[in-house]
């Protein structure tokens, strides 16, 4: 498909921070041949650096899956990988398989943190891991991560306002960088007056450079009108990200190969009307669009251009 005229006004190539596959290919299960595919397909629609997001799987799966993403990062093919759980909220955990989510503070959540530990050591291509932030043990779980080069991400959470605060207080204290918020208001505790949830306190981070908001801007995860009030408000505090799997197909393109598209552990079904949903539930599972097709979606919706490019960028 021809790269539409305003997407090349970017002047750089599109930087895909949270991505779990793409046209039939799931970087947590497909083969390596099958992950290089993809990224090619995914270069020839300018995102060109990529971290490859596996949401909860098990250990064994964790294990596999890091052995083959390795040797990619060190090729310089992938920019690192995201760790989208296991230690995330039941309550909140999407499309991500209940029965494989952990508590950091119970024996399996420890066994777990050491496997990714020991890979880390050896290869440290883990560079974010997404957490709860009501979990217990929080607090302790994001001092090892940070000393083991892996940058804690906040979401998949049922956090009150006070819980959002603090853990945003404490990676801060930690890494003296923006906190990134895991797509933003999708799989979160929602707002009320007397009750207003963690968006409140990311608002607040974000008006002092303390977060960066992930936001799926592919018209169906997040209301434009949301989207279009970041742009006003905090343009450089979105980190627009495409959450894409196996299961999205750009325009125009056909999926690799011909198993059925994935995510981990999870079957999911082509979109025939709302997006990757999990084939059993109908769960929404990820993103409907990859960043060029984001990009398009954005300026035909009004929102600039100048500021759309560098909200796909470092
Ligand atoms: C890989 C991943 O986790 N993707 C999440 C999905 O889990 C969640 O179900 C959906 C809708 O969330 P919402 O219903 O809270 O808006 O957003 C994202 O697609």
């Amino acid at each position: 498909m021809p790269i539409p005229d305003s997407s090349r006004a970017c002047s750089a190539d599109f930087v895909d921070r949270h991505i779990h596959g793409i046209a039939g290919v799931d970087f947590a299960t497909s083969s390596v041949a099958d992950i290089r595919s993809g990224l090619e397909y995914l270069y020839s629609r300018r995102t060109t650096r990529v971290t490859a997001s596996i949401p909860t799987v098990d250990i064994t799966q964790l294990s596999a899956s890091l052995e083959r993403l390795g040797p990619l990062v060190a090729a310089g093919l992938l920019k690192g990988v995201h760790l989208e759980g296991p230690f995330i909220a039941r309550d909140y955990a999407g499309a991500h398989p209940i029965q494989a989510v952990l508590s950091p503070a119970s024996s399996q959540g420890s066994s777990y943190l050491d496997e990714v530990l020991a890979h880390q050591r050896t290869h440290a291509v883990v560079t974010m891991m997404t957490l709860a932030p009501e979990l217990e043990g929080f607090d302790a779980l994001v001092e090892t991560l940070v000393a083991h080069g892996i940058a804690p991400a906040l979401g998949h959470t049922g956090a009150t306002y006070d819980q959002m605060a603090h853990a945003i207080n404490v990676i801060h204290a930690l890494t003296e960088a923006p906190v990134v918020i895991t797509h933003a208001y999708n799989a979160m505790r929602g707002f009320h007056h007397r009750d207003p949830g963690p968006m409140l306190a990311v608002l607040e981070a974000a008006a002092n450079d303390r977060a960066i908001v992930e936001l799926i801007a592919d018209g169906r995860h997040v209301h434009l009108g949301l989207i279009r009030w970041w742009f006003a408000h905090h343009p450089e505090a979105i980190r627009l990200v495409s959450d894409a799997s196996a299961a999205t197909v750009p325009p125009g393109g056909h999926p690799i190969g011909d198993s059925l598209p994935r995510l981990g552990h999870a079957q999911l079904a082509y979109p025939e009307l709302q997006g990757p949903v999990v084939t059993d539930d109908s769960t929404l599972a990820s993103g409907t669009k990859d960043l060029l097709a984001i990009h398009d979606n954005l300026v035909a919706a009004g929102v600039d251009h100048a500021a759309v490019c560098p909200a796909m960028r470092d």
